[in-house]
């Protein structure tokens, strides 16, 4: 699965501040000379990389940035102060492209990553700069030169080589966050995800992974019940799916026959992604005794004639939770390296924000019936109003 995030921003470096003219003032030291001072440099607008993050969604919502100005100079020879340079934070993986000129700026590749986007402007010179021996009361000064302005488009593209599966509340979130610097929200009413988050899981310096947290499917999801099944094909390019299962669901629900509903639903959907590797990953084993958990995940088993992988885990304890991360790591090592097949399919990019509504991001109103819609324009932004 690839998800390409899309923002664009406007940023504005400070103007340089102005020189100014001034003369010194002092009781018998009668035409004190020329003491204006210039003007302080621009601040500049800096993208920078940081790992924590891992969509461009706050850049939707918040697309104007400036940096601060010079301040102006000031009499007595004081140099105004330079405006501070702003530090937008970007996930890594962003790439920056100058909108106007089409020019890529850079990709910002690494944790920490820093890079100018907008030069702050030159300070101006204040009138002491232009003393002369011809001219020893100089009533010249300059004004800062204006900052950069640029329309910036920011992209990123992440493949999630991991798909979380599963009924509503049955903890994937939970479990994104506890295996990855990730933090959707985590609650316990279903439906809690409404569009799909993405973690990085780190194992090493060397190897990681990305896991995509999809909002929960439930019965008739199929045929359009629930958030439906528009999420799924975004897992159609993941190389395996951990389908999760609550073992004591709040609703007393029987996990068995969850557990069935899901992979009718994913069978139904499509028999080719119902094909894929999936592995069964028992979740909440803390609500339950050890014995009590086998029982459970053996009956499962048994009623699904299950033949591959499972695992025993509590995303809420991060009980077991590194070794299933390590299996999965071990795992996508094993499969024959996909990157050269990956840069022939960048047309083919599965999923973009599109889904965010335009509308919306341009007022503040909120409709809560948008919800009922039973079309597919969905509208997911809500999930983003400040947790
Ligand atoms: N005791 C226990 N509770 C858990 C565990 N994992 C998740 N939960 C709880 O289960 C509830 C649902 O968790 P979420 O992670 O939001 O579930 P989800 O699958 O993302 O749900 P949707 O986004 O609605 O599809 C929350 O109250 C969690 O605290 C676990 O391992 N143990
Ligand atoms: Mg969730």
């Amino acid at each position: 699965m690839k998800f390409v995030d899309e923002a664009e921003i406007r940023v504005e470096a400070g103007d340089g501040g102005n020189g100014v003219i001034g003369f010194r003032r002092e009781k018998y030291v009668p035409r004190g000379g020329p003491d204006g001072g210039d003007g302080g440099d621009g601040g500049s607008v800096y993208l920078v990389a940081d790992e924590n993050l891992n969509t461009l969604i706050d850049f939707r919502f918040e697309r104007f940035h400036r940096a601060e100005r010079g301040k102006n100079g000031q009499g007595s020879d004081c140099t105004g102060r330079a405006g501070a340079d702003l530090e937008l934070k970007v996930p890594v993986g962003t790439r920056a492209t100058d909108k106007d000129t089409g020019e890529v700026l850079g990709d910002l590749t690494e944790h920490g990553m820093r890079m100018k986007v907008a030069q702050g402007g030159f300070h101006g010179l204040g009138n002491a700069r232009f003393k002369s021996s011809t001219n020893r009361a100089p009533r010249q000064k300059s004004n800062g030169t204006p900052g950069e302005i640029r329309w910036l488009s920011l992209e990123l593209m992440l493949l999630a080589d991991v798909g979380l599966l599963g009924l509503p509340n049955a903890g994937k979130s939970t479990f994104i966050r506890s295996v990855s610097s990730a933090k959707p929200k985590v609650a316990d009413y279903p439906f809690t995800t409404l569009v799909p988050n993405l973690g990085v899981v780190r194992q090493d310096a060397q190897r990681s992974f990305v896991i995509a947290d999809i909002p929960g499917l439930i019965e008739g999801a199929a045929d359009g019940a629930g958030l439906g099944i528009q999420f799924l094909k975004h897992l159609e390019r993941c190389r395996v799916l951990l389908h999760l299962v609550d073992l004591l669901p709040a609703d007393q629900s029987d996990p068995v026959e969850n557990a069935k509903a899901i992979i009718a639903e994913l069978e139904k959907y499509n028999p080719k992604l119902a094909a894929k590797p999936r592995w069964l990953v028992f979740n909440k084993i803390d609500l339950l005794l050890e014995e009590e958990a086998d029982e459970i995940c053996q009956k499962i088993i048994e009623a699904l004639d299950w033949q591959d992988r499972s695992f025993q885990i509590s995303a809420f304890q991060k009980k077991n939770t590194d070794d299933l991360c390590r299996e999965v790591m071990n795992y996508l090592d094993s499969l024959p390296d996909e990157s050269e097949q990956q840069k022939d399919l960048q047309e083919e990019v599965a999923f973009k924000w599109d889904s965010y509504d335009k509308k919306s991001l341009q007022t503040d109103d909120f409709d809560d019936d948008d919800f009922d819609d039973d079309d597919d324009d969905y509208d997911v932004e809500v999930i983003y109003t400040k947790e």
